[in-house]
């Protein structure tokens, strides 16, 4: 079944939300009308008004591949700016010089990146030949890698680049979820310091979402956890063409990296966490204990187990006001918890007490990627 199929059979339905099926694959539900403002400008040039080139004939889109094409130049130049802004909060004063865009299509994007940095500095992602193409004919000096955004290898294009990456894109959301994932797993070596991309609206909404909040889900404690999210601003359909059926957000993901990250971890094998995580949330009208009793070779006596006392990094993040840290600690009846009162915190000490904080292997590059995607 297609996203758009499903919104429209979902739709119809009157059901509501974004749910994970068994496979691990994000489907749509619902609409939500909170809105973010859109971030302040930087000194770059995104003054241009040139509408962007909309693919005639030769590009006709294909829903199948996602593509709803960004036709408002006021649209771009706000992504730019925003892209800028995520591209430069570690270090203001460094010039980019490796930034990576997924998806260009007919380049509405691109034309705006290579005005302001230049072929040099961008390298871009299109499963389209016939966008390939076109974009080789505008800029014959600009690297156009004809591939499955899902199976790069990006840690591998990192250390090419000599640098961590920063990515923007107008994703193609059939496939959202499933990039973010790949962007998460490369931020385990590093490979990705910050990306800037559209998603559906209740998408972002579910990323940035508290707990106790119906969107709370596996994807608001895994991106909270890997990386500070934040939610520019809304994109209406009408500046697409076509225009999808839903409303868009514009989101930045600045990645820890992998020593902040295993701080925050608290030496617990990420795969452990996603093992923790996806089972407590499959069924999220379960308490924990119930939910957590499927896990493979579970001592269940753990299940109702006191919690373990704080690690000293977390007890000194806590003391130096971090706030992923203060909000970790597990109150002593955690077990007959509903997995969205769990803030992510808290799903790090449930999966140390469960499995301990210890990597026992190589982690390789698909702890929250499909198996099939990626080398
Ligand atoms: C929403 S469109 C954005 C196009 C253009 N950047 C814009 O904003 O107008 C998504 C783009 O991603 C491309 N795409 C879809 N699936 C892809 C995949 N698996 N790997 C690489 N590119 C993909 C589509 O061909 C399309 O060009």
């Amino acid at each position: 079944l297609s996203t758009t199929s499903l919104i429209s059979r979902i739709s119809n339905t009157g059901l509501y939300g974004w749910v994970q099926g068994g496979d691990g694959e994000w489907e749509w539900e619902e609409d939500d009308p909170g809105f973010v403002a859109a971030t302040t400008a930087v000194a770059i040039d995104t003054a241009s008004t040139a509408t962007p080139q909309l693919p005639a004939g030769k590009l006709k889109p294909k829903q199948s591949l996602g593509q709803n094409y960004l036709k408002d130049p006021n649209t771009v130049a706000k992504m730019i700016r925003a892209f800028h802004s995520d591209a430069t909060a570690r270090d203001a004063g460094k010039p980019l010089d490796k930034i990576i865009e997924l998806g260009p299509g007919a380049g509405a994007l691109t034309d705006r990146l290579v005005e302001n940095y230049g072929t040099d500095v961008l390298e871009c992602i299109e499963i389209d030949q016939r966008a390939v193409e076109i974009l080789g004919e505008r800029y014959p000096n600009l690297v156009v890698h004809h591939e499955d955004v899902l199976q790069v290898n990006y840690p591998a294009m990192a250390e090419k680049a000599g640098q961590p990456l920063v990515v923007i894109g107008n994703l193609p959301y059939y496939i959202t979820s499933q990039i973010l994932f790949a962007l998460a797993d490369a931020s385990h070596y590093g490979a990705v310091d910050c990306a800037t991309v559209t998603m559906q609206w209740e998408v972002a909404q579910r990323m940035v979402a508290p707990t106790s909040c119906k969107d709370y889900g596996i994807l608001s404690v895994v991106f909270q956890t890997y990386a500070e999210v934040k939610n520019h601003f809304k994109i209406p359909p009408t500046v697409f063409y076509p225009q999808p059926k839903v409303d868009s957000a514009l989101v930045g993901l600045h990645f820890l990296g992998p020593t902040k990250l295993k701080e925050r971890l608290a030496g617990v094998d990420p795969r452990d966490f996603r093992r923790v995580i996806t089972t407590s949330f499959r069924q999220r009208r379960k308490t924990i204990r119930n939910s957590l009793k499927k896990l493979d070779g579970i001592d269940v006596e753990l299940l109702s187990a006191p919690p373990l006392p704080l690690p000293d990094s977390v007890v000194a993040a806590r003391e130096a006001g971090d706030a992923f840290a203060s909000t970790q600690e597990l109150p002593d009846n955690w077990f007959t918890k509903r997995p969205e009162e769990l803030t992510p915190g808290q799903f790090v000490e449930v999966t140390r007490l469960i499995y301990g904080s210890e990597q026992k292997e190589d982690l390789g590059n698909k702890v929250w990627r499909k198996l099939k995607h990626g080398v």
